[in-house]
This record gives structure tokens, C-alpha cells and sequence, in this order.
């Protein structure tokens, strides 16, 4: 959210979609950016992604650059988590996208067409909760989107009952439908938000950081709903800047540092690209360490009654049993993977705030 931007409701980060705005690959390689090359607006389509920008950048009067240059391609269906601090550009970004901030530069494309030329035919088609309209607190959940509904010139008043109750139902609202805004609980005001964004069928459903100023239970509840949104086949694209959120609930992730792009790819070929190594916890560091180079294992690391390797493709039990035989008094062993953390830091040269 823009410094200085209040938002409509109290202690929440409002609403929803359809996306709204005035003018407003499949599994590729993880890699850094920028080489990771972006399909060209255009291709979109044929690529089988649902965002695709190029070169995106904007500049804002104060002469703040928010956004620098990005190319991003969002491959349909994943669940992309845009990973970034603070500040670092992911609502410019979802903004442009939606056509709610003209770019200084570049192009973006959303479900293969080009914007903002094509936005009265993408945004139909796309559910976004960024910002928009306040929910009425002494409204019923129910009756807040039969509002909204009402008030979206591309939906289908006919439908309207079955679609608004089919959106309550997919949020698990269905139940608490009738009860009045004020009375939800902040997990429950958003997911009403996102079933907002989902009064009609969306192939692709933004979210700005969903779950900022939930407490832990809300912020279950809505991943868990993210994650059932992803797999009845919407492409759902998250702000977040929580790493662990978006190790948590994202097949893709793309990072963001002061307005870059500085890596983006799928979530398992990034952890993939890091090698395991073996720890082993005992008081002859020393004989240890010799068993283990003798079974071919690189980059030894000894410290206190630990020696630890890059395990590559051996066996971790064979390699318990070589340390036995040798004498070795294994008190602990273990296989370490790095966390994202530690394979975002590799990849960028540095870490940011992944607690919020
Ligand atoms: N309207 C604006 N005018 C000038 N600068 C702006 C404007 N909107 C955003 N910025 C600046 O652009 C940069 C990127 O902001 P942006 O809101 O896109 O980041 P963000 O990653 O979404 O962070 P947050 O989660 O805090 O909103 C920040 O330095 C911000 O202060």
C-alpha cells in the first residue's frame, strides 16, 4: 500500500473484484533475473501464461522509480507469490497490471492481451483483491456482495443469487452469510473480500498481501484458501513479504528488491538447485571427518563435536553405516536442504526481512 493511504476499513487491507481499473512457462528454469528472459507480450498466450511484462517500469512524479524494467511471465495455474519488502515495488506492479497506474515504460500483457488497450476484455475474467470498495459493517456478508455485484456493469444480474452464493460457499462463508460484517472475524472479512473477487468464473485471481494484519488463524485461512482457488484451476498471483508464506503456499515465486526483478522461477527447481549436505553430530570430529572424505564427500565444515559434508548422490544410511564401522560415535545425523531463505540469499548476494 501507497505510504500515506488509509484504508477503507479499519485494521484491514480492503477488497476486491471483479478487477476493477479505469484505464487501469510452464515449468521453465529457475533463474536469476534479468537473463531470465520473459515472453515477449504476444506470446503470452502460446506460452500458457496468464501475466507476462516486459521491460515494465514506473516512475512516479517525486521521481521515486517503483518499478525498474521488469519482465515477469506468470505461467497459468501456478500460484506465483510475489516475494518482496516492503516498498520494493509488488503493489506498483499489481496496480499496472490492473490498469489502476499508467506504466512510464514498457508493456504488460494480462491473459494474453495486451494492456490497457485490451482491459474491458481481460479484466472480466480476472478477480482481484488490491483495493476497491469498503464493506458496509452493519451490512451482511451476503448482502456486501450483492452490492458490489450489483455495482459491476459486466455482471449478469440473473445469476446473481446462484453466483453470490456459490462465492460464499467457496470461501466457507456460506454459513455465516447472513451475519453482519462487523461482527467477522479478520480471517473471515478477507476471505469475503476474496469471494468478492470471485462473484464470476476467474481465470486469474490477484491478491496484494492477503494476509497482512491477520492473526495466525486468519492467515491459515486464507492460504488454505488460496490453495483450494489454485487447485479448482484459477492462476492465483500473491503479494507477500513473508518468504515463508510463499515457500508455504506457492508452486512459483518471483523477487523483488527495490524495484528488480532479482530471480524468478518455480519454488522446487530453486530448492532442487541447492545441494543437501549430511551433518554428523559426535565427539571425534576428527575420525569423522577422515571416513568421510574417504567416501568422496566434498566441502567439509567442522565445528563442536560436528562435521558436516555435501552429501550429493550418496546414500545417507550407507554413509551412517561407513562412520560406525570406522569406530565412529555417531550421536546425531542428519540431512540438511537449505531453506528458501538460504537459496534466496545464494541467489541475490542478500537477505531481506522474511518476517514481516
Ligand atoms: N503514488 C506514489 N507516489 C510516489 N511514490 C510512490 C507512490 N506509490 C508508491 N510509491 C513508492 O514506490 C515504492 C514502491 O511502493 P509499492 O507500494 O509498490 O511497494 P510494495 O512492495 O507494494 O510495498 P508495500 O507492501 O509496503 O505496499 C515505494 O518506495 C513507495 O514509497
Amino acid at each position: 500500500m501507497t505510504p500515506g493511504e488509509t484504508p477503507l476499513l479499519a485494521g484491514e487491507r480492503d477488497i476486491a473484484g471483479p478487477a476493477k481499473a479505469g484505464p487501469a512457462g510452464p515449468r521453465g528454469e529457475f533463474r536469476e533475473a534479468p537473463e531470465a528472459a520473459s515472453p515477449s507480450p504476444g506470446q503470452g498466450t502460446t506460452r500458457g501464461h496468464v501475466i507476462v511484462t516486459r521491460g515494465l517500469t514506473k516512475r512516479f512524479r517525486s521521481g521515486q522509480v517503483a518499478v525498474d524494467t521488469l519482465d515477469l511471465a506468470v505461467p497459468r495455474g501456478s500460484v506465483f507469490g510475489f516475494l518482496g519488502p516492503n516498498g520494493s515495488g509488488k503493489t506498483t506492479t499489481i496496480r499496472m497490471l490492473l490498469g489502476l497506474v499508467t506504466p512510464s515504460g514498457g508493456d504488460c500483457e494480462l491473459l494474453g492481451v495486451p494492456m490497457p488497450g485490451g482491459l474491458a476484455e481481460a479484466l472480466p475474467r480476472v478477480g482481484a483483491v488490491v483495493e476497491g470498495p469498503a464493506f458496509y459493517p452493519y451490512l451482511s456478508g451476503a448482502a456486501n456482495l450483492r452490492r458490489l455485484d450489483a455495482a459491476d456493469p459486466s455482471a449478469d444480474r440473473r445469476t446473481a443469487r446462484e453466483r453470490i452464493a456459490l462465492a460464499l460457499d467457496r470461501v466457507g462463508l456460506a454459513a455465516a452469510a447472513g451475519k453482519r460484517y462487523r461482527a467477522y472475524s479478520l480471517g473471515m472479512r478477507q476471505r469475503l473480500a476474496i469471494a468478492a473477487a470471485l462473484l464470476g468464473p476467474r481465470e486469474l485471481l490477484i491478491l496484494d498481501e492477503p494476509t497482512n494484519g491477520l492473526d495466525p488463524a486468519g492467515t491459515r485461512e486464507v492460504r488454505a484458501l488460496i490453495r483450494q482457488v489454485a487447485a479448482a484451476g484459477t492462476t492465483v498471483f500473491v503479494s507477500s513479504h513473508l518468504l515463508s508464506e510463499v515457500e508455504q503456499m506457492c508452486t512459483h515465486v518471483g523477487v523483488m528488491r527495490t524495484g528488480r526483478l532479482v530471480a524468478h522461477g518455480p519454488i522446487e527447481e530453486l530448492r532442487a538447485g541447492r545441494e543437501p549436505r549430511i551433518k554428523v553430530e559426535t565427539p571425534d570430529v576428527g575420525l569423522a571427518a577422515g571416513v568421510l572424505a574417504g567416501l568422496g564427500l566434498a566441502d567439509p565444515r567442522s565445528g563442536a563435536g560436528e562435521v558436516s559434508v555435501a552429501l550429493g548422490t550418496a546414500a545417507p544410511d550407507l554413509v551412517c553405516a561407513a562412520l560406525v564401522t570406522a569406530g565412529v560415535a555417531v550421536h546425531g545425523l542428519a540431512v540438511l536442504r537449505p531453506s528458501l531463505e538460504e537459496v534466496f540469499v545464494g541467489l541475490t548476494g542478500e537477505g531481506f526481512d522474511v518476517d514481516g
